[in-house]
């Protein structure tokens, strides 16, 4: 086995309850008897008065005999027939229609999805009992009449829960991942979402099940569904009636049958479902608005102008926002840089601060409906913003790679790594299945795989979160990207595989000559691997510039508190952790002036009032957004000292004051 293989452990194979074993166990003998009614030695469940009628049960007739002396057992077991093929045919072809449907709501949503869900309401408006009667009694009641009207009237609630599961799994990051490979839409769509769609589609059909046997009965009773002598339990029942007082067990026997097949398809189907159920995301998808207008940040850094050649990824003025009911929320609001090959560019700041949707915005993969985007990102002088999704699919997967968070989220469950390794070779670099697994091996023993050929063939369960990555690693690099994105590409990992990865990111990154961003919280691993670094704070970009200048001497106080509040291990034990007092802004409605400002000790008027822009240090590269820089001003500072080195130099930075 391999070192860091997993085996499942013990509890998962003691999560089916008695009830659940039973409830089968009925299930499979109703349907072993529908199957084998025919071969079983029951007597002709048509044939009157093979016995007395009306007789209770007899060593010839287990279950009595009915009104006209007809074996109650044997009717049972060709009802069931009738009852369960209807109720399978009902559901596949309700499966059949609002599968699809839902998966195209879901994945696509916006007006498509919005243009099904009004079809679908309209049609579950309307009254079903009308709608069955209609059809029976234009069409006649035959069984397979009477199994087209139940799948029709399924279809909705087929529909709410394939696009409810698709929408979850749409915001997985498997997903994102796929499409950061450049995978089509439908491709994602079907190869990556339907597969996880079909667990939740089977617990959901056992439902549909029971509530279609019930219909079906009920129809039956009504005198709807298949005429006699076709034996139907809901037939069954009505005709029982007439004889309640004296022969009860005519309507009991399949009454009882019904209510425990009924029982046992609820049962086995809420179960599946419990072990089935999907996941949320973190991410919810905006409300969609009116879109508001935003009007350009006046204060948003001009787009630096270079001369020679072109920088390899330049990011100038990118702006993401999402229309939520609470206003505009700006994750990303005018953020720019720039990154050479073989450089590696942190981006840091707290949680919400707009990292991982700097990240999204600049590989075009936002949500798709709610969201504003603007501002450009130049590959190699070539501007990505302005392309379609069509033309950014060459550019993901192919040049620009990711590395996600959680390896777990990153990999589909139900596609062996093999299938997913080999993807993106297969489909950029149109290689043959026998040459992209042969390059897959040599892919994952490069990022320091074991037994490669073994792990192509495992899914993701069966290894462990340090392999995982490796793997999502060796996905991204397949198509040797010229930048790579790792959006804290460690934090779901162990300490002891998170410096191991980190070094293989590195070694990865000098080997192919890449660029790498690399998003993080911990500060140390970016002291220890990033050149440059993007400090964020909501949204905006408050210091940036070379990682040993920002961490021995950074300029703007938010950066200032973040590293006093990073954990200093050569610290004496239980000395107190450093807090940045307060909380983030909320990004519709940010303070006005430094959005810093509510939680910074050094804060004065000007601060409240005026939002100080990103200004070059002397340190070349380095720039910060601060009235009162670090180094500047004495930390000990009256509010008068400050306001009067405010009122009379303003903000031009260490420019003037010197580093
Ligand atoms: N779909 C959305 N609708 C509305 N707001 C959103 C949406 N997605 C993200 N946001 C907001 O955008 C902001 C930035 O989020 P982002 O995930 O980029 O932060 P982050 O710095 O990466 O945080 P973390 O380190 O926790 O991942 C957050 O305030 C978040 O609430």
């Amino acid at each position: 086995m391999l070192p860091e293989q997993k085996t499942v452990p013990a509890k998962k194979r003691r999560r089916f309850g008695w009830g659940f074993r039973l409830a089968l166990l009925w299930l499979l003998l109703v349907i072993g008897a529908a199957l084998t009614a025919d071969l079983l030695p029951l007597p002709d469940p048509g044939t009157t008065l093979t016995g007395e009628p009306e007789t209770g049960p007899t060593p010839g007739h287990p279950l009595g005999t009915d009104g006209l002396g007809r074996d109650v057992l044997s009717r049972m077991a060709h009802g069931a027939r009738v009852s369960l093929g209807v109720g399978l045919g009902a559901v596949f072809l309700g499966l059949l229609i609002g599968g699809p449907l839902g998966l195209i709501a879901g994945y696509y949503r916006g007006v498509v999805d919005r243009i099904i869900m009004t079809a679908n309401d309209i049609v579950l408006a309307f009254p079903a009992l009308v709608f069955a009667l209609a059809v029976i009694a234009f069409a006649g009641a035959s069984v397979r009449n009477v199994l087209v009207v139940l799948g029709l009237l399924g279809v909705p609630a087929w529909v709410r829960l394939v696009r409810g599961v698709t929408l979850a799994f749409a915001q997985r990051e498997f997903v994102t991942a796929a499409r950061t490979l450049g995978a089509r839409g439908s491709t994602v769509m079907w190869r990556e979402i339907a597969p996880n769609v079909v667990l939740p589609a089977v617990s959901y059909a056992f439902i549909i099940m029971a509530v279609v046997v019930v219909a079906e009965g009920s129809l039956a009773f009504l005198g709807l569904s298949v005429q006699a002598p076709t034996p139907t339990w809901g037939g069954m029942i009505n005709e029982g009636r007439s004889t309640l007082e004296t022969a009860t067990h005519i309507v009991l026997v399949p009454s009882v049958v019904m209510f425990l097949t009924v029982l046992a398809f609820n049962l086995v189907g809420d179960r599946l479902r419990e072990l089935t159920d999907v996941r949320q995301s973190g991410l919810e998808p905006a409300r969609p608005q009116r879109p508001a207008v935003r009007a350009p940040a006046a204060d948003a850094a001009p787009a630096p102008r270079r001369e020679g050649p072109p920088p390899l990824l330049d990011v100038v003025d990118l702006h993401t926002g999402f229309r939520t009911e609470r206003g505009l929320v700006r994750a990303v609001d005018g953020v720019s840089f720039t990154l050479e090959r073989g450089r590696t560019l942190a981006v840091v700041g707290e949680s919400g601060s707009g990292k991982s949707m700097l990240i999204r915005s600049i590989l075009g993969l936002l949500p798709g409906s709610g969201v504003e985007r603007s501002g450009h990102v130049h590959l190699e002088g070539e501007d990505l913003a302005g392309r379609g999704p069509e033309d950014m699919r060459k550019v993901l997967g192919t040049r620009l790679a990711t590395v996600f968070q959680d390896p777990m989220t990153a990999l589909n469950p139900v596609r062996t790594v093999g299938t997913q390794v080999t993807e993106p070779l297969r489909v950029h670099r149109k290689m043959s299945r026998a040459e992209a697994y042969e390059t897959a091996e040599r892919l994952l023993a490069s990022v320091g795989i074991p037994e490669p050929r073994r792990v192509l063939r495992s899914h993701p369960h069966q290894l462990s979160g340090g392999m995982r990555q490796r793997i999502t690693i060796a996905m991204a690099l397949s198509c040797d990207p010229e930048v790579l994105f790792a959006d804290e590409p460690t934090t779901a990992l162990d300490v002891t595989v998170q410096r191991q990865i980190l070094r293989l990111l590195h070694r990865q990154r000098d080997e192919r000559d890449m660029a790498m961003v690399l998003v993080s919280h911990d500060l140390a691993v970016v002291a220890d691997h990033a050149d440059e670094v993007i400090v964020m704070y909501a949204g905006r970009v408050v210091e940036r510039g070379p990682a040993d200048a920002l961490f021995t001497a950074p300029r703007m106080r938010y950066t200032e508190a973040l590293l006093r509040a990073a954990p200093d291990l050569s610290a004496p034990s239980h000395s107190r952790l450093e807090v940045i007092e307060g909380r983030p802004p909320d990004l519709a409605a940010p303070p006005a002036g430094c959005r810093f400002h509510p939680r910074c000790p050094f804060a004065r008027e000007r601060c409240r009032t005026e939002e100080p822009a990103l200004v070059e240090d002397t340190i070349p590269g380095r720039s910060y957004a601060c009235w009162y820089p670090a180094g500047e001003v004495p930390d000990e500072g009256t509010e008068e000292g400050a306001g009067d080195l405010t009122a009379e130099d303003g903000n031009v930075g260490s420019v003037r004051h010197g580093g």
